[in-house]
């Protein structure tokens, strides 16, 4: 795997790493958050709805509470024969059922059971009394039952079935001077309408219900949830809050609140909790009434209160953040790490394969920009040396060269020379059809002259032989030492008069020359004219063989040996 492909994998597993950690952080966080603000929110909602259902009842209560005051109905309740105070206590009841909300009324006797009701069309207004109660009739229960348990004000949600509606009823329990209960007032709302404006207010997300001092459900928007008439129905068979909740955890939760708030009975005081409805986390805000005796129940869906789709363009902003590092850190880690490292690794790949020229290597202001520039310096550096190094083989590789071909003692060509000539000229005649001499010279009795004189003097006389031959031949000859005390010349080019001509002045000056310097010597000489597509092996012996003959015939003598016959000629 590329190094690219490792730092931006570990780059982008990073950032993924610590984008998931700062998001369960964010999401702990936002929950929190929501948590804290959602507890205020159903704090102030229940108050919110607790008020407006003390508003619009208090003025009900009050004036139910006026009406089972009224000592004209007080009287009449304790003498309902009495048709004089009959008369007042009906016309004081109309009054009040001018000013109740609902215009109707209703008004219980306990003394005779009669039971009296006008409503807002005043249907009744000639015959106020509707019904007698009947303590053994389970549809009357709910008034001997609230004599018996001696309350004086009492909220219930009952159908009347003897009138035929269903309303949220006022009952005010009316006593006489000695607190005796003779009867009961009051008025009912009508429900639907009551609903609407308290309960079913549209907002979404907000659940209002109310539940009286048992938990029994009194108002709320799905009516079959009402628990209708609860005050006479036998404890089990109600209809209370914790039908509303999935789990037993939340049932037990609420019914716990709702305990709570009772013994503290303050106003005001608000207890809040999450709680599973219809498979949904709501928050749940409790509050005690301690007028009325019931509870308001708020019930806070934060999911459509503050929908997830409120966090998206977070969410967006987030992603596109994340995908803006990535670019950037992608473009910040080639311009400045990537594209050096990978023109500094072809430029080691070049100077590995020999060359020098370096590419244009890229220089970033960090710690790869100075590798770079040491790396450039240090190739510079090498090149030279290299090149200094590379000039001076190349000289000595010439000069070993020419000394391979040349003798120590007499700086003539040696025998490899004479070869590599001896090998041109033999290509040149074949090339231009021409011919070339080759004189081969030995220096009589050379032997007797190293015994007798010295091996020294020998090597002297070989130089000097040496010199006399330089001066014999013309400056394109190429005079050598084919070893010992034999030397070869190449004449080229050269023609049979040239080729005699020469072998006889080197014979004649090496006899001259070594007289005068007083060691005189001699030389017998062997001549050879070869011919165009000769080899060097014939050219050789035909050479060789005439030196032969010239030592055989008396040595200190010239013979040539040419293609028409052997010519000796010792002068
Ligand atoms: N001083 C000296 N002597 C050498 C050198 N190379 C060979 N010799 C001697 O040269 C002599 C050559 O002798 P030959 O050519 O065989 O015989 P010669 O005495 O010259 O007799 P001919 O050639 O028949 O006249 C030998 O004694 C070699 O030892 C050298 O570099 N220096």
């Amino acid at each position: 795997m590329s190094l690219k492909t490792r730092i931006i994998g570990l780059a982008a597993t990073l950032m993924i790493v610590a984008s998931l950690a700062s998001w369960l952080a964010y999401q702990a966080l936002s929950e929190d958050i929501i948590e804290r603000w959602g507890q205020q929110v159903a704090e102030i909602q229940v108050r919110y709805d607790s008020a407006r259902l003390l508003q619009s009842l208090e003025r009900e209560i009050g004036l139910a509470k006026q009406m089972a005051n009224s000592q004209a109905l007080i009287s009449w309740a304790q003498t309902p024969d009495n048709d004089t105070l009959a008369a007042e206590a009906i016309r004081q009841m109309e009054s009040f059922r001018d000013n109740f909300r609902d215009n109707s009324y209703f008004v219980a006797l306990r003394k005779n059971g009669h039971y009296y009701y006008n409503n807002a069309a005043n249907e009744f207004a000639d015959n106020q009394f509707r019904y007698v109660l009947e303590p053994d009739n389970p549809d009357n229960a709910w008034f001997y039952q609230l004599i018996e348990e001696n309350r004086d004000f009492h909220l219930n949600v009952n159908p009347d079935v003897e009138l035929g509606v269903t309303k949220l009823w006022i009952d005010v329990v009316m006593r006489n001077a000695n607190g005796e209960a003779v009867g009961l007032v009051g008025t009912g709302l009508n429900l639907d309408s009551f609903l609407q404006d308290i309960v079913d207010i549209g907002q979404d997300g907000i659940t209002t219900l109310f539940v009286d001092y048992n938990g029994a459900i009194q108002l709320y928007r799905d009516r079959n949830y009402i628990d209708f008439a609860s005050l006479v129905k036998p404890e089990g068979q109600k209809n209370t809050v914790d039908l509303l909740f999935d789990e037993t955890e939340d049932k037990q939760k609420i019914l716990g609140m709702l305990q709570l708030l009772k013994k503290r009975d303050q106003a005001g005081e608000v207890e809040s909790g999450f709680v599973m409805v219809d498979g949904q986390k709501q928050l749940a805000g409790v509050a005690y009434l301690p007028t009325i005796g019931w509870f308001e129940i708020t019930l806070l869906d934060l999911n459509t209160l503050l929908p997830n789709s409120y966090l998206w363009p977070l969410l967006g902003v987030f992603l596109a953040a994340l995908i803006l590092t990535l670019v950037l850190f992608h473009t910040i880690i080639q311009s400045k790490i990537l594209k050096p490292i990978t023109t500094l690794e072809k430029a080691v790949e070049e100077v590995r394969g020999g060359s020098f020229e370096l590419p244009r290597l890229d220089k970033p202001d960090n710690e790869i920009g100075r590798l770079s520039h040491h790396f450039e310096q240090m190739v510079d550096a090498l090149g030279n040396t290299t090149r200094e190094l590379e000039d001076k083989v190349a000289q000595r590789t010439d000069e070993l060269n020419r000394l391979a071909r040349i003798d120590p003692l007499t700086s003539l060509k040696n025998r490899r020379g004479l070869d590599e000539t001896m090998e041109e000229e033999i290509q040149r005649a074949r090339r231009q059809g021409s011919r070339f001499g080759v004189i081969w010279i030995d220096v009589d009795h050379f032997k007797s002259i190293n015994d007798q004189q010295g091996h020294q003097i020998g090597d002297q006389i070989l130089c000097r032989v040496a010199l006399w031959l330089k001066a014999g031949v013309r400056p394109y000859d190429h005079p050598g030492r084919w070893g010992g005390d034999e030397f070869v010349v190449i004449l080229s080019p050269c023609d049979p008069d040239t080729l005699a001509d020469i072998a006889h002045r080197i014979r004649q000056m090496v006899e001259r020359e070594s007289e005068r310097s007083g060691t005189p010597v001699t030389v017998s000489v062997g001549a050879y004219l070869a011919e165009a597509g000769e080899t060097s092996d014939s050219i050789l012996h035909h050479a060789d063989s005439a030196l032969y003959d010239a030592k055989r015939n008396g040595r200190n003598r010239v013979c040539i040996n040419t293609t028409e016959g052997e010519e000796i000629n010792p002068l």
